[in-house]
């Protein structure tokens, strides 16, 4: 896929790795809406985007993944802007152990709600012109990550929820490929969850225990990330597939085989 005038939506593009995957995007040719719900960074970003790429190559829009209305006009302006929707990222992510339920709405109802939504739009049984849908979970979403368990457990939901995806478009003939990102730790602001007992909650005394880990795994910076986000939007091969983004590099995920 050339990204030359694709339209794509980056969800939680306001900083770190949505961010990242935006500008790569824009740098290959592709128009962006820049989703998130924090509006400040939003327009500031869209501001400095405007002055590289020009006015007419972004949108900002503010939206709260969490909400059907807001994510569903998002799009929708999206696309009446832009005129299409080929590429979208369910990116929008958060650490929060103690208002667990609202890490499960945003980390995993946000990613299906997303992902509806773009059918809508995308889906060449409906009229869509196909395209890819990439959804970002973590290498936690692959095996545990001790300190944050419900984090984990949406992680893992998002990966079921897309190869599902990826089968049921094969089958059904959305015309749209479905991938994982599924990076370790990445030097963002969600690391600081790490540091807060008010976002670990009863796991805070596991906080040296995941700092350990992190020094074996290592930190990644956003660029080796969106490298690998690139190739899973670019590579028509590549559909139900899991990218592990890590320190000694990029590989997918093999997964047991049903029988
Ligand atoms: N940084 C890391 O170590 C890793 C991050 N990830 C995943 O990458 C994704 C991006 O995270 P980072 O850039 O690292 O974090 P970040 O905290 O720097 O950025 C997250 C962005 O999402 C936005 N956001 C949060 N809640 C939202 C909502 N309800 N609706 C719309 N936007 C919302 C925030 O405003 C922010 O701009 C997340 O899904 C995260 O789980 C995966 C593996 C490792
Ligand atoms: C506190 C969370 C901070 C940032 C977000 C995030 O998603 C970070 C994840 C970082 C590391 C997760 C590590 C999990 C490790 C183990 O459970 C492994 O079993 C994972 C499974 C496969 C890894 C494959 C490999 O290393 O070759």
């Amino acid at each position: 896929m050339a990204l030359e005038g694709k339209v794509a939506v980056v969800t939680g593009a306001a900083q770190g790795l949505g961010k990242g995957f935006s500008e790569i995007l824009l740098k290959n040719g592709a128009k962006v809406a820049l989703l998130d719900v924090a509006e400040v960074a939003g327009k500031s970003l869209k501001e400095s985007l405007d002055e590289q790429y020009g006015p007419d190559r972004t949108l900002f829009i503010p939206c709260d993944v969490q909400s059907q209305q807001q994510f569903k006009a998002a799009i929708q302006k999206t696309v009446e802007t832009f005129g299409q929707l080929d590429i979208f990222c369910n990116n929008a992510g958060i650490i929060n152990e103690v208002d667990w339920e609202k890490a499960v709405s945003v980390n995993l109802m946000g990613v299906v709600r997303g992902t509806y939504l773009a059918l809508e739009h995308m889906n060449k049984l409906s009229g869509g012109q196909g395209g890819v849908i990439v959804n970002i979970a973590s290498i936690a979403g692959l095996g545990p990550l001790l300190s944050v368990p419900v984090y984990t457990a949406t992680k893992h939901g998002v990966v079921g929820f897309t190869r599902a995806m990826a089968d049921a478009s094969k089958e059904s003939g959305y015309g749209i490929r479905f991938n994982l990102i599924c990076p370790t730790f990445v030097q963002t602001d969600i690391l600081n969850a790490l540091q807060s007992p008010a976002i670990l909650g009863q796991f805070s005394n596991l906080e040296d225990s995941t700092k350990k880990l992190m020094e074996q795994h290592g930190i990644l910076d956003v660029s080796q990330v969106t490298e690998a986000f690139l190739q899973l939007v670019l590579d028509e091969t590549k559909d139900g597939a899991a990218l592990m983004v890590l320190s000694k590099g990029s590989q997918y995920s093999t997964f047991p085989s049903i029988i």
